[in-house]
């Protein structure tokens, strides 16, 4: 074992990044804003601020500085785009009357259906564009930040902020990302006094918790290290997967040492964590044989010998899944307002310490009560308990939330989010920061358009320009005052203070808490954090389901309940009263996550996505009901956000036109034919052609932009009528679709994450799509045996041709579905034209069979 690549993992390349160090450009810390303005902006933007900048220099000394910068696309650019939307209406609108004026068909019902398609995809279209014309870059001025926020003595005047994270199964969800993830919000690059995290368990499990305390226990070094070496990311797991580091700390030469010993650290945790179940079981069998009590069989003991009130991963009585007492434990105290600087070097302390403050933030482990009595709300629910819960203990007036498989990619996006909500400009205004969801363990080519790119390096810019991105549900920092139902100061009279009713009508019936409400409205600013002392039982009380009876909770205050899509609809409530949002997207990304990696959990996902937006479209927080606070561009955006799933009902139709033509050789939804054909060619051909501009500003690739019309198609063949069954039930009063969990992706190697990829689980939801392409293959078939056994003349057969070829562009959209269910074989996709071209020539010689035979 002499050469570097067999002695252990990656210490060739740290070497190789220690040695790279003196090339480096200044840490973060100097003035990074400008390289990280090159990575972010792109060379088809341009400043759209200069205007501001000059208005607030001129403004002199005193004035706060601007906090972030905006960027539009160039005029050349932007404007071509402008042009062909406009030329694109103008077709449209020439085609429709065109139509009216030639109502001749082979099947007038079909050209009625036809027609109010082509209405509807018109007008949805359009609306959806207006929306896009307009995008915004935002870029947070990291450096002006600290000069004005953190003072020369390492006193911070940074907000204090509360940070909380979901999860909710430690099997489903694995436990190694929800720690990594709780491990990288703790050693991110913001003040340690200043924040709390708040760890929510839905599923109020033993193992959770233990693995919570060898997680804190751990953060001891992990934390003190990152900031030592100024290594990012700061989730361990990702961390020591990338095989090259750039070096860009103080301290290099003990770098390699540090390194070492860490990962050796990591990996003991690691060992810990897996190891977790066993330790419990064996730990409670010993008490078991010591305590008989009745009740107690399970393996529900603490190490100190008391019985923990919430679950394990077996159910027993007394430690059911949705029946156990709240749970708060503060897993890490507050630590002091001043750096505290950590040991030397030791046999006990592998690492020198002395120059790196080594103070934890604050970390509390929540479990919400659970009565079967009581729906439990899911996600919103347990974000909601989060809210009430913060408010008691640290009542910051802002807060970020994690979904537990996203992690904190880049240690400078808390900071980065604050230059949004304390610009001098409009940040008062805003109720939340949303940055992009990121992917990794995608498989290379992104079969089932996981990235998205389309929506969020496209759609959310053109938002941006607007009232603001929505929500997304997770990596967003919010103004606690906005999601408690405070009007934003641009709305507010002159002055005034913003006034939340704070009655136990609104919030419940918890004195500490309404208390709190006017503190939490007003002290945006705050400095030190509010130390509150709270009876235990006022706690738990603000965790239970009971609470929320007879108040807002989950309908004017929180997070929304009842819509599937929880993020969308309190975003929009937000907006609606008048708030604005940013979006930011950071180069290194701020935030990154895990994406469903199999067909089956990605439909599902697309799913509960359009289910729930349709649900929103016909409930009181439908857009169009909105009042005159939200942007009328901003109202357009939700009524195309909600209403998409609709149009499957058209597309469902078009997808099995070509099979008219195939069957009958010729078949004429509108006549005359070669006027028709052309207004469809220019049609299709605008909207790609804009969409080629948008890729060019959206800085995206052909396969991106490719991907999402797949996804699209394969989502209006089966998925979206889905989702609106599911809205008909319900109106009906039935329960509708059941929404589950996204199914994570398991641990392990990156190998066997991407076996993954071909899981197939068969569902109802499979069935409509391929329904759709059996009906596409089989009439290739029919009309090859049509053309065999010479029933069609030779214009015919042109006609059929020309059928084909749209045919083909379906199955060719359809293309990632047939992987999907083809599993494991996909993994040879000539199999699979060979198996099409089997079914072909099957259906052909049938038809043939019997066309002779008769
Ligand atoms: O009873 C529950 C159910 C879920 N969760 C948590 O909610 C989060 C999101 O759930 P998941 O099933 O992974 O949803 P995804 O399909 O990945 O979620 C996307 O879509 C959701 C809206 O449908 C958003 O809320 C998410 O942020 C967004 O990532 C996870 O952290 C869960 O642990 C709970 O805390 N309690
Ligand atoms: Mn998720």
């Amino acid at each position: 074992m002499s050469s570097p690549a067999a002695a252990g993992g990656d210490h060739g390349n740290i070497a190789l990044a220690v040695r790279e160090a003196d090339l480096l450009l200044p840490a973060p810390n100097d003035d990074g804003d400008d390289h990280i303005l090159a990575g972010v902006v792109g060379k088809h933007w341009v400043p759209a601020d200069e205007k501001e900048i000059l208005a607030s220099k001129e403004c002199g000394a005193g004035r706060p500085p601007l906090l972030y910068r905006t960027f539009r696309v160039k005029g050349m650019l932007i404007n071509l785009y402008r042009f062909l939307t406009l030329i694109r209406v103008m077709v449209v609108i020439l085609f429709f009357t065109w139509r009216m004026e030639h109502r001749d068909s082979d099947s007038m019902w079909l050209w009625w259906i036809s027609v109010v398609g082509d209405f509807w995809f018109g007008l949805t279209w359009l609306l959806n564009q207006l929306t896009k014309l307009k995008p915004r870059k935002c870029v947070p001025k990291l450096s002006k930040l600290r000069e004005q926020f953190d003072l020369s003595d390492g006193i911070s005047n940074l907000p204090i902020l509360d940070v909380f994270i979901t999860t909710c199964d430690p099997v489903g969800e694995p436990m190694l990302y929800t720690m990594n993830s709780v491990l990288s919000i703790l050693a991110t690059d913001y003040p340690a006094e200043k924040y709390t995290t708040y760890f929510s368990d839905d599923g109020g499990s033993l193992i959770h918790y233990e693995g919570l305390l060898e997680t804190a226990k751990f953060a001891a070094l992990w934390v003190p290290f990152c900031r030592k070496h100024c290594v990012e990311p700061r989730a361990p797991e990702n961390y020591f997967g990338r095989n090259v580091r750039r070096y860009t700390g103080n301290t290099p030469n003990e770098f390699i040492d540090d390194h070492r010993r860490m990962r050796a650290e990591y990996e003991d945790l690691k060992s810990r964590l897996d190891g977790l179940s066993a330790v419990i079981m064996k730990r409670s069998e010993a008490f078991n044989n010591t305590n008989t009590k009745e009740g107690h069989v399970n393996a529900t003991w603490m190490s100190d010998g008391t019985q923990w009130q919430g679950t394990w991963i077996e159910q027993s009585k007394g430690h059911m899944k949705g029946n156990h007492p709240a749970i708060c434990k503060v897993m890490l105290n507050q630590p002091s307002n001043d750096p505290e600087l950590g040991m030397p070097a030791s046999s006990d302390h592998p690492l020198d310490l002395s120059a790196v403050d080594v103070r934890l933030p604050t970390l509390v482990y929540l479990a919400r009560e659970k009565r079967p009595q009581y729906s439990h709300r899911k996600k919103e629910g347990a974000l909601n308990v989060q809210l009430r819960v913060s408010a008691l203990l640290s009542n910051a007036p802002f807060i970020i939330n994690f979904d537990c498989d996203h992690y904190v990619n880049n240690s400078q996006a808390f900071r980065a989010a604050m230059c949004f909500m304390l610009d001098p400009r409009d940040g008062d205004d805003t109720a939340f920061v949303q940055f992009p969801q990121r992917f990794d363990d995608v498989d290379p080519t992104d079969c089932y358009c996981n990235h998205n790119r389309m929506f969020f390096d496209a759609t959310l810019l053109g938002l941006n320009g607007i009232q603001g991105p929505s929500f997304i549900g997770t990596g967003c920092m919010f103004r606690r005052a906005a999601l408690y139902g405070a009007d934003p100061p641009q709305w507010r009279p002159d002055d005034a203070k913003a006034n939340v009713l704070h009655m136990p009508t609104i919030f419940g019936k918890s004195t500490s808490f309404i208390n709190s409400v006017p503190a939490a409205a007003n002290q945006e600013r705050s400095l030190a954090s509010p130390t509150t002392i709270v009876d235990e039982t006022e706690l738990a009380s603000v965790m239970t389901g009971v609470y929320e009876d007879g108040t807002e909770w989950g309908n004017d205050v929180g997070w929304v309940y009842n819509i599937a899509t929880e993020d969308v609809v309190t975003g929009f409530r937000l907006h609606r009263a008048g708030w604005i949002s940013t979006y930011c997207a950071m180069e290194p990304d701020a935030f990154r996550g895990t994406a469903p990696i199999n067909l089956t959990a990605r439909l599902y996902q697309i799913l509960r996505w359009s289910g729930g937006s349709l649900e929103m479209f016909f409930s009181r927080f439908c857009p169009l009901l909105a009042g005159r606070r939200i942007h009328p561009v901003q109202r357009i955006a939700y009524f195309n956000m909600t209403i998409y799933p609709v149009s499957s009902f058209f597309l469902v139709m078009y997808d099995l036109y070509p099979v008219m033509w195939l069957l009958h050789g010729q078949f004429y939804i509108q006549r005359p034919f070669q006027t028709f054909a052309v207004f469809v060619v220019v049609v299709i051909a605008t909207a790609e052609l804009i969409g080629m501009v948008e890729i060019k500003w959206s800085g995206l690739t052909l396969l991106d932009w490719f991907r999402s019309e797949q996804l699209y198609i394969i989502g209006t063949t089966g998925v979206y009528p889905t989702a609106m069954l599911h809205v008909l039930l319900r109106f009906l009063g039935l329960k509708g679709v059941s929404f589950k969990v996204t199914a994570k992706k398991l641990t392990g190697g990156a190998r066997e994450r991407l076996a993954e990829l071909y899981d197939v689980q068969w569902v109802p939801l499979l069935v409509p799509t391929t329904v759709v392409i059996a009906v596409n293959v089989v009439s290739i078939g029919v009309a090859a045996g049509k053309a065999i056994a010479g029933r069609w003349s030779a214009a015919q057969v042109a006609w059929a041709a020309t059928g084909l070829l749209f045919n083909m562009w379906m199955l060719l959209l359809l293309y990632p579905f047939v992987l999907g269910i083809m599993g494991r074989w996909s993994k040879r996709p000539y199999i699979l034209f060979v198996l099409l071209a089997a079914v072909g020539a099957a259906t052909a010689s049938v038809y043939v069979a019997i066309a002779r035979s008769m």
